[in-house]
């Protein structure tokens, strides 16, 4: 069997806290289903600024670009608040995006049926829920050049970000997306601001010109972002595929987090282009939440996120479907016994630590 090698990025704050969970489940598959997974480990992040002054050292960066999936923790936390724009924890997580051009990130929002009551919206709102937000990641305002601050001499400064779409990218992403829809509902929602950007204009007319071309047996619908916003909020079950910039993307997702009940349950995987030849394609899978600096080291985090996205690894670089169906389903099994870590706690339920809310996922997965 060929081994499947994993670089594992744990970061900062609660990254490592949620990594941990992640190894024990690599161990356990390792040694009980002879899963051949090897891993090996490196540093991103603060503790990377840290370590070499960097929020990513070089060689790290080259065992990422080498390593057939890479698993990320999170990254940032107040400790880093003052080190400068170029080496800020964050600078990691985008280096590893742009050179890896992990261009496509699937964010999928799904209420497990067990927390539908918990959510901070109404049962009947959520209940069910089951959508995909598909993120450009490697281009528009996080990338776009010039970002800079301009002192303009008169005691004022100028701040500038600039969002850059160029066709290929609206294509490949929008291509993603209606691929992902015909093995789903079918429906790809396309969100931009064409009533304000240029690249919104341009965004809108390419995803057109792509469905028209290729994907004209799934249904399109366009929809300005901000109004994308407070429909996921309204009745986000109209939604299947949603496919939009980085930033809006980002900003999106988050919403989305918190009709699942937490940020804490959100998985992502971040894919490249297949290679022509080896159809393998580069790969980083990791939680949309972020260190999360207010309750790390305190044992609390919520794992599932984290577990979550090495399910998405399984299924989207090794092709183990049934174990990745097996471990989503282990998380629901669990939901569904009663554990919760606080994040999702409500009445009646039994609070668990990230470490207990791991063990048990592993045990129902491996039993
Ligand atoms: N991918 C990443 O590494 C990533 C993503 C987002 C933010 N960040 C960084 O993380 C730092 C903190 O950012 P933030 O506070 O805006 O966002 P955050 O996601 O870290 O935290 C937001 C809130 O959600 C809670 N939360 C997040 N994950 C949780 C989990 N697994 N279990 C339980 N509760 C959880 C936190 O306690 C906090 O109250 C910043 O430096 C930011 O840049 C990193
Ligand atoms: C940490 C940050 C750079 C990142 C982003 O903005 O993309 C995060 O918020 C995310 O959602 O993955
Ligand atoms: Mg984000």
């Amino acid at each position: 069997m060929a081994l499947k090698n994993l670089l594992l990025l744990a970061g900062d704050g609660i990254g490592p806290e949620a990594m941990a969970e992640v190894k024990k489940l690599i161990a356990a598959m390792n040694d009980t289903l002879d899963s051949g997974f090897v891993t090996d480990e490196g540093l991103v992040g603060g503790c990377a600024y840290d370590a070499h002054g960097a929020a990513i050292s070089d060689a790290d960066m080259a065992k990422a670009m080498a390593a057939d999936a890479v698993l990320f923790g999170a990254v940032g936390g107040p400790k880093w608040d003052a080190v400068p724009y170029e080496v800020r924890p964050e600078a990691g997580l985008l280096r590893l995006r742009k050179d890896m051009e992990l261009f496509a990130n699937l964010r999928p929002a799904i209420c497990y049926p067990a927390l539908a009551a918990s959510s901070s919206l109404k049962q009947e709102v959520v209940e069910g829920l089951d959508i995909l937000i598909v993120r450009e990641l490697t281009g528009g305002v996080y990338f776009g050049e010039p970002k800079q601050i301009i002192d303009l001499g008169n005691g004022q400064k100028r701040g500038i970000d600039t969002q850059v779409y160029d066709t290929f990218e609206i294509e490949r992403i929008s291509g993603v997306a209606f691929e992902l829809a015909r093995t789903r509902k079918n429906h790809v929602t396309s969100m931009e601001k064409r009533n304000v950007m240029k690249s919104g204009v341009l965004w809108n007319e390419v995803v057109s010109q792509t469905h028209k071309a290729r994907y004209a047996d799934v249904k399109l619908d366009h929809m300005l972002a901000d109004a994308g916003g407070m429909q996921l909020v309204r009745w986000p079950k109209q939604f299947d595929v949603i496919v939009t910039d980085n930033l809006f993307g980002d900003m999106l997702s988050d919403i989305a987090a918190m009709l699942t009940g937490s940020i804490g349950m959100l998985p992502s995987a971040s894919l490249g282009a297949p290679d022509a030849k080896t159809k393998k394609r580069k790969a980083l899978y990791e939680p949309v939440h972020g260190s999360a600096p207010d309750i790390a080291g305190k044992g609390i985090a919520n794992p599932i996120a984290m577990i979550a996205s090495f399910a998405m690894c399984m299924r989207y670089s090794f092709g183990m479907v049934a174990e990745a169906d097996r471990l989503e389903s282990a998380i629901a099994a669990v939901l569904d016994q009663g554990l919760r870590t606080s994040d999702i706690l409500s009445p009646g339920m039994t609070e668990v630590g990230t470490t207990e809310m791991g063990d048990a996922i592993i045990a129902r997965f491996l039993g």
